[in-house]
C-alpha cells in the first residue's frame, strides 16, 4: 500500500461541550486531491486546522510522510512543507503581489545589505513572483508590481494560490477557494488546483461546491458528525449519493 503523504488517526477536538472532532481519520495520498465534503458544523474546518497547525487536537495522531508530527502553531506546519489557504483570503490589499507571495519570508539582499541591513531583494522577488505566476499559467496577471488591491477577487485567489503552490513543498490545503468568485474566476482557481496537482504537490479541497468537487477530486472524503464517514470515488459515485452520505439519508457502499 501507499503510504499517505498526511495522514490524521482518531482526531478528537472539543470546543466546551461542543465535540467538533469525534476520531476522524484522514488520509491524503501522493499526487492527488482529495475533497473533503460535509453539512455545516461537521468539522471540516476543525479538522483543517488541526492539519495545519491553527488548532492542537485533545487527541489523535498526524503523520507526514509516515512520521508522527506535532504542530503547535501554523508556522510549524508551514515549516513542515504545508499550505493553507484560508477561507478567509491572508493577502495584504496594499502590498504588491511579489510582496505578498514572499509575506512573512522575504528576501533578503545578497552579504551585508541584508544580513545587517535587512535590506528586502525586491528585484530578486518579483523574478520569482513572476516564474511562480508564469508557472501556474496566471497570464491574466502582467505586472507582479501591482498591488494586490487592484486585483479581481479571483486573481487575488490566485496570487493566495500561488503562494501556497509555491511555498508548499508536500501538501497543499485549500479551504473553500471558490466560495466568492464568480463563473469565470472559479474557473481560474479551478484550473490552477488542477495544475498544482499536475506539478506534483497533493491538494486537500474543502468544498461546498459539489460539481467543482466532482470536477477535479480523485477521492471524495465525507466528513459527518465529526468523523469521516465514507471516502468515495466521484466517478463511481453520483453527487445526489455523496450528499445523501453526507446528511446522514444513506449509507455509505460498503
Ligand atoms: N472555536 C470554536 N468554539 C466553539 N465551538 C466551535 C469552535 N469552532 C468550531 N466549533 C464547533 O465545532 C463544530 C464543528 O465546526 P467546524 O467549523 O469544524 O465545522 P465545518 O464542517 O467546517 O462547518 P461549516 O461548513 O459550517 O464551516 C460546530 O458545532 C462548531 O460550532
Amino acid at each position: 500500500m501507499t503510504t499517505p503523504i498526511l495522514q490524521a488517526t482518531g482526531l478528537v477536538k472539543r470546543y466546551g461541550r461542543v465535540t467538533a472532532l469525534a476520531g476522524s481519520d484522514l488520509e491524503l495520498l501522493p499526487g492527488e486531491i482529495l475533497a473533503v465534503i460535509g453539512d455545516n458544523g461537521a468539522g471540516k474546518s476543525s479538522l483543517i486546522k488541526a492539519l495545519s497547525g491553527a488548532v492542537v487536537p485533545d487527541e489523535g495522531e498526524v503523520l507526514l510522510d509516515g512520521e508522527p508530527v506535532s504542530f503547535s502553531t501554523p508556522l510549524d506546519a508551514r515549516n513542515a512543507g504545508i499550505e493553507t489557504v484560508h477561507q478567509s483570503l491572508a493577502v495584504s490589499p496594499s502590498l504588491d503581489i511579489a510582496a505578498n507571495l514572499f509575506l512573512g519570508r522575504e528576501l533578503r539582499r545578497k552579504g551585508v545589505l541584508g544580513s545587517v541591513f535587512r535590506m528586502l531583494d525586491r528585484a530578486g522577488m518579483r523574478e520569482e513572483a513572476r516564474r511562480q505566476l508564469d508557472a501556474l499559467g496566471i497570464m491574466t496577471i502582467q505586472n507582479p508590481g501591482q498591488a494586490v488591491e487592484t486585483l479581481s477577487g479571483g486573481q487575488r485567489q490566485a496570487v493566495a494560490v500561488a503562494r501556497a503552490a509555491a511555498f508548499g513543498s508536500r501538501v497543499v490545503i485549500m479551504d473553500e477557494p471558490t466560495a466568492a468568485l464568480g463563473v469565470r474566476e472559479s474557473r481560474a482557481v479551478l484550473d490552477l488546483i488542477l495544475q498544482v496537482r499536475d506539478r506534483g504537490l497533493p491538494v486537500i479541497l474543502i468544498s461546498h461546491n459539489m460539481p467543482h468537487v466532482f470536477e477535479v477530486a480523485d477521492r471524495i472524503h465525507i466528513q459527518r458528525l465529526g468523523r469521516r464517514k465514507a471516502v468515495v470515488d466521484p466517478k463511481s459515485v453520483s453527487m445526489s449519493d455523496a450528499v445523501a452520505i453526507m446528511t446522514g439519508a444513506m449509507e455509505p457502499p460498503s
